[in-house]
């Protein structure tokens, strides 16, 4: 299980191991300098092979400590180094005070000032290092240094500003964060209302990197929102701390391990001697003629994903048209809300699905029902839209159910969170998605699921994970008519099973990308749940 770690909680790590005098914060620096330079001529061998040049940007803090560690490290491979720095070196604190002293033995400091008479080096070298902020930043670049780091990349050579990486520098390699992403949040800290003055300084000043080298485990920032895209490349070197996160239930990220820790395993649902109603019964309710393929899409993706059975609740006018497209998928006719409590009498029923689909005035319909019913359930597209309307279906909203909303639902569900998840992030830690989905399931009740490529999935306690589709699990294909139909599917096929409300969230997140990379580009929503079987087989399940 792999934790994503917050700056606080990289902190706290990195104290608890220094008090225990295991090893010293001087000792840290040079294992992540060095870190950093094993990962550079792993990326770019070429690299290894003779002495090159290199242009260090180091800041007023830690990580400016590591970029003198990394400017000392190539220098002693006969590398040409510059070396530019953004504060004042009476300043640095004690271990980058250190470093600093240890390089001037090799060579020479410069002011990395507005004048900018380090854009030039830094265009001539073979590797920039961005050792200007990590984990303290706490605020944006100052105008000085933004005009100095900004503008003069932006009017020379193309852009930094809003995420883009400069592109006449050959090779970036960021120390633990690029410089100006916040890296709890993932998001680029902006001056306040810079955007009125000068539209170029919305989305702040950020250092874009081809490669990041973090320390000891990732950080949050780094796979949320912005961050994956100006981390470029994403390594972690092992710096020698040990121990996690105490105290506040950890973020971890979905991966393999847990999903089998929720018991995604052939000796779990799938006995031999187990008939098809041990593996739960989901109904997946649909909407009218015209618009049942949403919730046929979800259907299969339940069946798939190992409910024993799953029925699709019809409307009577739908019904010819859903049936001929069903084969193990059952139909129930369901007209109405009192029809649907009748049908939910059966105990067998496991899981409900309400949304993909479903029509808004409907779901406003059967909503009071289907939260009455108790049962575990998927809240998805126009439920959560009628949720949204109404203060009494959500207060009966309970601790079985799943909301999966995207981003535009997530504003009409929680408007105050959104909204404070929307403002220009101008300090560090900045408020992030993990934040909001924590907020938010704290006020649904339950688990909430708020989707994108940095999926955050989060219990009314504070557990919390992220599912990223990012780095090697980039799959953007995924974003295609449908594929949210998939997953709120799959979140009810693993209710059906028995899964944790979220546990089926975080197992169904993960398989859905899983399934969008297995499957790769040309992939259609219709795709994902053929494409289980193949994962499955992969995870030796
Ligand atoms: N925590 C750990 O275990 C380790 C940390 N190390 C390095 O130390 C870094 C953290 O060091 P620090 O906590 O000193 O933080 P940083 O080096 O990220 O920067 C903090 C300093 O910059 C100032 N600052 C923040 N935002 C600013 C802005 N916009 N303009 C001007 N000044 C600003 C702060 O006041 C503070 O002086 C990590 O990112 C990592 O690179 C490594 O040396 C090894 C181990
Ligand atoms: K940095």
């Amino acid at each position: 299980m792999a934790e994503l770690l917050t700056s606080a909680q990289m902190r706290a790590i990195e104290g608890a191991v220094i008090d225990r005098g295991a090893v010293t914060g001087l000792d840290l620096m040079e294992r992540a300098g060095q870190g950093v330079v094993d990962a550079v001529f792993e990326e770019w061998p070429e690299l290894a092979r003779s002495s090159h040049r290199a242009t260090v940007l180091c800041g007023p803090g830690n990580n400016g400590g590591d970029g003198f560690v990394i400017a000392r490290l190539l220098k002693q491979r006969g590398w040409e180094v510059e070396v530019f720095l953004y504060g004042d070196p009476a300043k640095l604190p004690p271990d980058a005070t250190v470093n600093y002293g240890r390089w001037a033995e090799l060579g020479s400091v410069s002011e990395l000032r507005k004048t900018g008479a380090w854009v030039e080096p830094l265009l001539q070298a073979d590797l920039c290092v961005d050792a200007l902020f990590g984990t303290g930043l706490t605020r944006p670049f100052d105008d000085d240094h933004a005009e100095a780091l900004g503008a003069y990349v932006l009017e020379a050579y193309n852009n930094i500003f809003s995420g883009a990486r400069a592109p006449y520098i050959d090779r970036i390699v960021a120390v633990d964060v690029p410089s100006g992403l916040c890296a709890d949040s993932g998001r680029v800290l902006s001056a306040q209302g810079a955007e009125e003055t000068d539209p170029t300084k919305r989305s702040g000043v950020c250092f874009g990197a081809d490669l990041t080298v973090t320390f000891h485990r990732a950080k949050l920032g780094q796979y949320l929102g912005e961050g994956p895209e100006l981390c470029g490349k994403l390594v972690v070197a092992d710096i020698g701390l040990w121990g996690g996160v105490t105290g506040a239930p950890p973020v971890r990220q979905v991966d393999a391990a847990v999903l089998r820790g929720h018991g995604l395993r052939p000796d779990v649902g799938k006995r031999a001697d187990q008939h098809k109603y041990s593996h739960g019964h989901a109904l997946i309710l649909s909407g009218l003629s015209g618009k049942t393929g949403a919730a046929r899409l979800a259907a299969r993706a339940a069946l798939r994903v190992g409910a024993g059975l799953v029925t699709l609740g019809t409307p009577h006018a739908a019904v010819t048209e859903v049936a001929a497209q069903l084969t193990a998928i059952m139909l129930r006719e369901i007209d109405t809300p009192e029809t649907l409590t009748r049908v939910l009498a059966d105990q067998r029923l496991t899981a409900l699905c309400l949304g993909p689909g479903f029509g808004i005035d409907r779901a406003r319909e059967f909503l009071p029902c289907v939260l009455a019913a108790h049962r575990a359930t998927v809240l998805d597209a126009d439920a959560l839209t009628a949720l949204a309307e109404g203060e009494t279906a959500f207060a009966a909203l309970h601790d079985r159910c799943v909301l999966t909303p995207h981003a535009g639902e997530f504003e009409r569900l929680f408007p105050d969170i959104a909204a404070r998840l929307a403002e220009p992030p101008t300090k560090g830690p900045a408020y992030s998605k993990v934040d909001a989905t924590r907020d938010a399931a704290r006020r649904a009740g339950c688990p909430v699921l708020f989707k994108g490529s940095d999926t955050v999935i989060a219990s009314p306690d504070g557990r919390c994970s992220v599912n990223a589709a990012v780095y090697d699990r980039a799959a953007p294909w995924l974003a295609t008519a449908g594929t949210g139909d998939v997953l709120a599917g799959l979140i009810a096929g693993l209710l059906a099973r028995g899964f944790a409300p979220d546990h089926a969230a975080e197992t169904a997140a993960w398989l859905h990308v899983e399934a969008a990379y297995s499957f790769g580009p040309g992939l259609i929503a219709e795709d994902l749940p053929e494409e289980l079987p193949t994962v499955f087989r992969t995870l030796g399940l």
